[in-house]
């Protein structure tokens, strides 16, 4: 009989289901140097945010299939080496989707009306009526940022509650937007002018700090504001001294950059216009039933030999099909994401030509491998194998797809072409021998590059000395370039310049480079880690 550990509390519904196939040893609040003891006998692991399943952890456990996360965020699990490794990483992206919402609508009143510091002071004996007197959300302006499953359903339960709405979520139509009652207005206006901000977006680099100092001094001395997201999204020292200096009047907490929260965090130090609590976004009974059954059932069936609903990682194919196609999942995945980038991300329209040996019906899958590209940037795990279709279709992408057996130039190869706010711009690619990506053409300029982390291209004009001022410029940033390719049609005509970089591009690059004589345009591309 397989092994399951599951090792943070998870509902007895999710127990039970596993225990029909399975035996299940409940083991929580391990010592990481335990938990790597003991992984090797067990084939499924099931975890909360609690476990931190390191690479050193995926790589003991010698029998591990799958990882179950019951719940939304696998930041804690070091999904790369998983996939690597062939491990099966699931989660339950829609389960607990209510009670985080729902936990953000009630930080919001409890900092307008102070309820945990009055409820605190009764308790204490007092009857204290005149520190309590709090504001109403009725025709307040609420600025939502990231709007995506538990952003939407903030909106539609503040609508009811008779608030403006604003949103800013950079990959999102403004269709979307206002069907959900939002206006979408850019990050400052959204500061500027909110009387309420709740954050709803992953933890990227591009969101890491998002509060900080700056951001907090565009506010109102009257915004409050709530994060039951992600730890990491604001500056914990630049909202300490905000909240000291008056410049917003309140915050509520409810995930944090180091968890468990400090004992010395300076955030305990402060009065009522800051809540606390110890991430209890998804701590509802329903969340909890809902991501237990959603990931225990999926590991049931992985265990059965059956395909998993909410893979984040690897689809659920049959073997033989899943060997064929890995390479070219990758492939389709990889150029998703890179077209993303170049098109702005907020993509209107999305079109993939299978060409060639893949322009067959089994190659089903390769399209939600690169529409699951396009849209991981913005909704980084939450989009899978199973969702992409339908999150495309929910953002209002009208995605088109096309086959040509008559391209031959590689044995299978791909061109996908997304519009958004940067334009149309598409990208080719194939593979080289059995798994070597290539990217074989940009905006239809014939180049031939490997993918890599941190990539910069250009449109420009081919002439002498460009080059070298675009090498000198990245230089005096401090960023080393890997390796460049030029593509050009004509010689002098118009070209492409792509380098692929070993550092991350500093902010305010792509502006230096446009004043370079002769660039037309420059982006910059960030792939993830494999
Ligand atoms: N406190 C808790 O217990 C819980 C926290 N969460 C967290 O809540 C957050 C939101 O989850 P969902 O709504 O399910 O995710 P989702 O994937 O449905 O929505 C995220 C939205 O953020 C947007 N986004 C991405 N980058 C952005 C940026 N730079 N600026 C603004 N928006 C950006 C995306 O376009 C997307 O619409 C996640 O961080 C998740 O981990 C989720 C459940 C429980
Ligand atoms: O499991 C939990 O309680 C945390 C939920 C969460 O943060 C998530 O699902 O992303």
């Amino acid at each position: 009989m397989p092994k399951v550990l599951v090792s943070d509390p998870i509902d007895q519904v999710g127990i039970d289901i596993l225990s029909q196939v399975a035996q299940v040893d409940v083991k929580t609040n391990l010592p990481p140097e335990e938990l790597l003891q003991i992984i090797s006998d067990y084939d499924a692991l099931m975890i909360r945010s609690g476990t931190r399943v390191t690479k050193e952890v995926i790589e003991a456990g010698n029998q591990l299939k799958i990882i179950g996360r019951a719940g939304v965020g696998v930041d804690n699990v070091d999904v790369p080496t998983a996939t690597r490794r062939g491990v099966l990483v699931v989660n339950s992206p829609e389960g607990n989707t209510v009670a985080a919402a729902e936990h953000a609508v009630a930080m919001m009143l409890s900092l307008s009306r102070y309820i945990p510091d009055a409820n605190q002071s009764v308790k204490g004996g007092q009857w204290d009526r005149k520190s309590f007197t709090g504001v109403e959300v009725y025709k307040k302006t609420l600025g939502i940022v990231g709007l995506g499953k538990i952003g939407s359903h903030v909106a539609s339960i503040a609508r009811a509650m008779g608030m403006r709405l604003l949103a800013y979520d950079p990959y999102l139509s403004m269709e979307r937007a206002e069907q959900l009652g939002c206006q979408l207005v850019e990050l400052d206006f959204l500061f500027q002018e909110a009387d309420y901000i709740t954050l709803h977006m992953p933890k990227t680099p591009e969101t890491y700090h998002l509060i900080n100092a700056e951001a907090l001094n565009k506010m109102k001395p009257t915004t409050r504001i709530i994060n039951c997201a992600r730890g990491g999204i604001i500056d914990e020292e630049a909202l300490v001294e905000a909240l000291k200096q008056g410049k917003i009047a309140g915050a509520a907490l409810d995930v944090y950059e180091q968890e468990p929260l400090q004992a010395e965090s300076s955030l305990r130090s402060l009065g009522k216009q800051l809540i606390l609590t110890p991430h209890l976004g998804a701590s509802t009974e329903e969340a909890q039933v809902n991501v237990a059954i959603d990931v225990a059932e999926q590991i049931r069936d992985v265990l059965l030999g059956l395909p998993a609903r909410s893979a984040v990682n690897i689809p659920g194919l049959r073997p033989d099909l899943m060997e064929k196609l890995r390479p070219y999942l990758l492939l389709a995945e990889t150029l998703g994401n890179f077209v993303s980038q170049l098109a702005g991300g907020r993509i209107e329209s999305f079109h993939i030509k299978l060409q060639g040996d893949l322009a067959t019906n089994e190659s089903q899958p390769i399209v939600i491998a690169a529409l699951k590209g396009l849209l991981s940037h913005a909704l980084q795990e939450r989009v899978n194998y199973v969702n992409a279709n339908i999150e495309a279709k929910e953002r209002g992408i009208h995605v088109v797809e096309t086959r040509d057996a008559t391209v031959k130039d590689y044995t299978g190869s791909l061109l996908l072409s997304a519009t958004g706010p940067l334009g149309t711009h598409s990208v080719t690619g194939a593979l080289l021998g059995d798994n070597e990506i290539r990217i074989t053409s940009i905006d239809e300029f014939p180049i031939n590059v490997p993918p890599s982390r941190y990539m910069l291209f250009t449109l420009h004009r081919d002439m002498p000395g460009i080059i070298g001022k675009i090498g000198s410029l990245l230089g005096s940033f401090n960023v080393n370039i890997a390796s460049m390719q030029v593509g050009r049609k004509l010689v002098r005509g118009d070209a492409v310049m792509v380098l692929s970089l070993d550092d991350p591009i500093p902010d305010g690059i792509l502006s230096e480079i446009t004043k370079v004589n002769g660039i037309r345009d420059a982006y910059t591309v960030t792939l993830p880690e494999n």
